[in-house]
C-alpha cells in the first residue's frame, strides 16, 4: 500500500520533468516561481499573501501540465487535424491563460505597491 503510494509520487515526479524537458512554456514558469519566491522572500510578505502566491503558482504549474498532458493524448489519438483534437488543445491552453492572468493580477496586487514604495 505505502510502496503504491511512493510509486505514484514517483511517477508524477517523472511527469514534471518529463514536462519540464519539453516545454518551453514550463520552464518560464520555473524561473517565473523562482523570482516570485524571492520577491516574496526580500520584501517578507504577509502569511496570507504567501497563500495567494502559492494559490496562484500552484494553480499555474497545474494548468500548464494538464495542458501538456492534453496536447500529448490529442497528438497520440488524432495525429491528422480535426476540429475537436483543435479544440481540446484550444481550451487546455485557455486554461493556461485564464491561471496566468490570476496570477499576474496576484502578483501585481502584493509586489506593485512594494516595488513603488
Ligand atoms: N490535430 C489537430 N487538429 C486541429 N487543430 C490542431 C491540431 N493540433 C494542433 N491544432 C491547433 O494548433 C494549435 C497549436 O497546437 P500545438 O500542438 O502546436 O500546441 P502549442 O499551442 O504550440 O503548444 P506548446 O507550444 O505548449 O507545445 C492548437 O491550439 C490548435 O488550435
Amino acid at each position: 500500500m505505502l510502496r503504491k503510494r511512493i510509486a505514484s509520487f514517483g511517477h508524477a515526479f517523472r511527469g514534471v520533468g518529463s514536462a519540464l524537458r519539453s516545454e518551453v512554456h514550463l520552464r518560464f514558469h520555473a524561473l517565473a516561481t523562482v523570482v516570485v519566491v524571492g520577491l516574496g522572500f526580500y520584501f517578507d510578505i504577509t502569511r496570507t499573501e504567501w497563500a495567494l502566491v502559492a494559490a496562484a503558482v500552484g494553480s499555474v504549474w497545474s494548468a500548464e501540465l494538464v495542458n501538456t498532458a492534453v496536447e500529448a493524448v490529442v497528438d497520440l489519438v488524432s495525429p491528422d487535424y480535426h476540429p475537436l483534437a483543435g479544440k481540446a488543445k484550444d481550451v487546455a491552453a485557455a486554461a493556461v491563460l485564464l491561471a496566468a492572468l490570476g496570477a499576474l493580477v496576484v502578483g501585481l496586487l502584493i509586489f506593485v505597491p512594494r516595488l513603488l514604495a
